[in-house]
């Protein structure tokens, strides 16, 4: 059994063999949505092969959503949530160190810390999913965590807002997984997966942790009547072969884990596309003092951060009579960097007819080699290639994008 095999459920996730008789077991979902057994959260549901799966059924609805609108604004200095734990939480804080924002946490167990390059913000840790929540119930102002979290949790809070749609890590999609194997064996796609005949009465199961996303994405596909959502925090792999459920509804990176226990994707079975982003209160925005320009230079760093990972500086030096003779030559070669390209003389020694320039542009790292190619036919030697740290535009198109929505 290799390492991503599903082993062991969480342990908030109770499963239960066919048959194991519970006195909690009290209903069977009568709609497509999981039940919830009265003041436990609990839902038990029968599974194809007659598995049983108790688990704790997580909070499916833009929970607090608006909460911290119809509230006061809590007073007291900005707040920003960071991940405390997992994937997300230390690709965050290397992104912000390197954007010259490195957290100091006091030491590891305490979830409150301070950035000491942006004075005055508290920044605390917390769980992935209770970023939603903090956010959505006024309690911190900005958050950083991954798409599929802001679309499960926040869909329908008109008082947050993206500020940062794509900071490059954490990316993932939710998707569809079905067994390779039996009953499943030949489904490929959501046409193959609706023509099995799911009804009201016999409704497909589908375990996942996104049930807003989920209820969403089968009404429209047309199966809103026939299917029915169990709940789990995890090892969701391991549900359909253990006959708790048919399908699963879980986040894929490499796809390993799929594949490992025996499910795979289906066309049509890509739900949302995920990956970091940064998260605000457009209230909180607006009213709390500092926080605004707190947030402009988060997304500022930010921008010239991303914006210099995607780009090398690449120098060279050039023979021509003039520098007007380079620039042009490399604007008709579509070498112009961000703005044209920089030509100054090298005053170099030695009596050659022609001068010596050195010729500088902003290259995109894709186009790297391409332009190595460029530069050498037209003349270029000794080709410097250098990484940039940061690239400050005059002002981030998403900080005039914040500053319009907030109008709104
Ligand atoms: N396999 C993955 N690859 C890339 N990003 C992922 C993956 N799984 C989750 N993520 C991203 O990380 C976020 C946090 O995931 P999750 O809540 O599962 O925490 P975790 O880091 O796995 O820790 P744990 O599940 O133990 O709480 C998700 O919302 C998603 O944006
Ligand atoms: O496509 P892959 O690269 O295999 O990644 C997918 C797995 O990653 C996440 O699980 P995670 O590792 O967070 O474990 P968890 O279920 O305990 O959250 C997700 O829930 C999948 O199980
Ligand atoms: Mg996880």
């Amino acid at each position: 059994m290799s390492a991503r095999q599903v082993t062991r459920a969480k342990a908030s996730t109770v499963w239960c063999s066919a048959g194991v008789p519970s006195r909690r077991v009290a209903t069977w979902p009568a709609r497509g949505n999981a039940t919830s057994l009265h003041g436990r959260g609990n839902v038990l549901v029968p599974g194809r092969h007659g598995g049983v799966l108790v688990a704790k059924a997580k909070a499916a609805s833009a929970e607090g959503s608006k909460a911290g609108l119809t509230s006061p604004l809590r007073t007291g200095p900005p707040r920003l949530a960071l991940p405390s734990k997992g994937r997300m939480a230390e690709d965050t804080l290397s992104l912000l160190k390197s954007c010259q924002l490195a957290v100091r946490k006091p030491n590891p167990r305490q979830y409150v810390a301070e950035v000491p390059n942006l004075p005055g913000l508290e920044v605390w840790f917390q769980r992935a999913s209770d970023i939603v929540r903090r956010l959505n119930y006024g309690d911190v102002d900005i958050g950083f965590i991954g798409y599929d979290m802001f679309h499960e949790f926040a869909d329908g809070n008109d008082d947050l807002v993206i500020v940062h749609d794509a900071l490059r890590y954490g990316g993932c999609h939710l998707a569809l997984g079905v067994p390779t194997k039996g009953d499943f064996a030949s489904v490929h796609s959501m046409e193959d997966l609706k023509g099995m005949g799911w009804s009201k009465e016999n409704p497909l199961k589908v375990v996942t942790g996104y049930h807003n996303t989920a209820k969403a994405f089968f009404a429209e596909n047309g199966m809103a009547d026939s299917v029915t959502f169990l709940a789990a925090d995890g090892a969701l792999e391991a549900a359909p072969y253990m006959g708790c459920a048919d399908i699963i509804l879980d986040l894929v990176s490499t796809g390993t884990t799929l594949r490992e226990n025996n499910l795979r994707e289906i066309i049509g079975g890509r739900v949302i596309e995920s990956e970091g982003i940064m998260v605000a209160s457009k209230r909180a925005l607006k009213e709390r003092p500092g926080l605004l320009e707190i947030v402009k230079q988060i997304l500022e760093r930010l921008e010239a951060h991303l914006t210099a990972e995607e780009y090398f500086y690449v120098t060279t030096n050039i023979r021509a009579d003039s520098e007007a003779e380079i620039a042009k030559a490399m604007l008709d070669n579509g070498v112009g960097g961000l703005q044209g390209p920089t030509v100054s003389r090298v005053f170099s020694s030695g009596l050659r007819s022609q001068s010596l320039f050195a010729a500088s542009v902003c290259v995109r790292k894709k186009n790297l080699h391409d332009v190595i190619k460029t530069l050498r036919q037209m003349g270029g030697t000794g080709v410097l290639v250098s990484e940039l740290t940061y690239i400050f535009d005059e002002e981030p198109w998403r900080w005039t994008e914040l500053l319009k929505k907030l109008e709104e």
